[in-house]
């Protein structure tokens, strides 16, 4: 037995599952998760020793590849002088102007622990400022476990077969309408029909918790259209595109700006943070400004913008990602060209520093109809060969891939040799 499948089954005995989050326990693949001990750039290495390159980055927020120099020192740094004060610091501004600056539909931001504080924050602020209660979501996009937002979701929800999960109040999801993701007729009916009804649209402008879906053109114009006609709040959930498929994230790389955007991941470099921001006159309507209540402990606290802003600092250089999407390009490039030499259906995609695959799907893969249909036995068997060549990838068919700027050229021609030998393992 390795020492990851002891810890595993030590685990199991006092956390639910095992793991702490459900989609890191195998359940999509099969199989006993890997205990990681450390990461170094584009490396995680388990319990057991055993090198991987990682194309999880911990879900998006390690763009720069694990422990990078400059987020360890600017930690190290900020440590000294206390961990949190649970009142006001000068780098929780530092951070927000940073944000502002670089998203120009962010006039204010509020800081917070987590994606699902951030979305579930803006869409109470969607509800206070509009005085509705209605929102709407789309079929397999995941904006975090708040109880309005796991209707038809999609990430671990979908991996484990429970998008609409037990315990969310039926009184809750009522208020909770969801569309098929891209299907641009169907929001411009619905807003027709609710339209004067909907507090907000919330939407991941590229899907990244159903693999990785692009939106169709003219998809975002339409839900900044029919949420401007109707008064609603339209979110961008921004948490895993936000600095990752472009400094401006997905808003500026498709040029629509959304009235709120939540963010997460890569504005934290690995520690824990949210944030959602965006109109003035939306966010003035935020305690202790506006009536609505949000708070939080630990919101904003010195050491995850201290590592958030080394983290972001970075990613201002030139060219920046125009080389990670090089990187996910020869990656993808390989991967089909691997399935198409033994004769595997096969589709890839790619954005910024995001990529995802399908087995056996529509090509281009847009709607969740199609994500569901893709070849989950295919997938599985895949997923474990490149494991056991030392290549770590989302263990579901649901998630998208994340590239770092730490991952090399000899780092993706080993992971396409591997994908080279996994495919001829599934034809033959
Ligand atoms: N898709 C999820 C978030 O990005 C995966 C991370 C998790 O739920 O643990």
């Amino acid at each position: 037995m390795s020492h990851s499948e002891e810890l595993f089954e030590r685990a199991q005995r006092c956390i639910p599952g095992g793991v702490n989050s459900p989609v890191r326990a195998f359940n999509g693949v099969g199989g006993s998760p890997v205990f990681f001990k450390k990461g170094k750039g584009a490396y995680v290495y388990d319990e057991d020793g055993k090198r991987y390159i990682d194309y999880i980055g911990s879900w998006g927020p390690m763009i720069l590849g694990h422990a990078h120099p400059d987020v360890l020192s600017a930690l190290r740094d900020k440590l000294e002088d206390g961990l949190s004060f649970g009142a006001p610091t000068e780098i929780e501004i530092e951070m927000a102007e940073l944000i502002c600056s670089l998203m120009p539909s962010i006039d204010m931001v509020r800081m917070v622990n987590s994606g699902t504080e951030a979305t579930m924050s803006a869409i109470r602020l969607a509800r206070g400022f509009t005085g509705r209660d209605k929102i709407i979501k789309f079929e397999g996009c995941y904006h975090g476990h708040a109880d309005s937002l796991l209707v038809k979701a999609g990430s671990g929800a979908l991996t484990l077969g429970v998008p609409n999960s037990p315990g969310v109040p039926a009184d809750v999801a009522k208020h909770t309408i969801t569309l098929e993701y891209n299907n641009t007729e169907q929001v411009i009916a619905a807003m027709a029909e609710y339209g004067d009804d909907i507090a907000a649209i919330i939407v991941e402008p590229i899907a990244g918790n159903m693999n990785f879906i692009q939106p169709v053109d003219g998809f975002l114009q339409t839900l900044r259209e029919v949420c401007t006609k109707h008064g609603a709040v339209l979110i961008f959930d921004e948490v895993m595109t936000g600095f990752r498929v472009a400094k401006g994230g997905a808003q500026a790389a498709y040029g629509i700006t959304p009235d709120l955007t939540a963010l997460g991941k890569v504005i934290g470099g690995g520690l824990p943070v949210g944030a959602f921001g965006g109109r003035r006159d939306i966010m003035s309507h935020l305690a202790p400004i506006g009536p609505v209540y949000q708070a939080g402990t630990l919101s904003g606290n010195p050491l995850a913008m201290a590592c958030g802003l080394a983290n972001i600092r970075h990613l201002t250089a030139d060219g920046f990602y125009e080389k990670l999407e090089q990187g996910c390009q020869t990656l993808m490039n390989g991967f089909q060209a691997a399935a198409d030499r033994y004769d595997i259906d096969f589709s890839t995609d790619y954005r910024g520093g995001m990529f995802g695959f399908f087995f056996n799907a529509a090509k281009p893969v847009t709607r969740y109809s199609e994500v569901v249909q893709s070849d989950l036995p295919r997938f599985k068997k895949f997923f474990h060969s490149m494991l056991d060549s030392g290549i770590y990838l989302a263990p579901s068919c649901y998630e998208a891939g994340f590239l770092s700027s730490a991952h090399s050229d000899a780092d993706i021609e080993e992971t396409i040799a591997a994908a080279e030998k996994a495919m001829q393992s599934l034809a033959g």
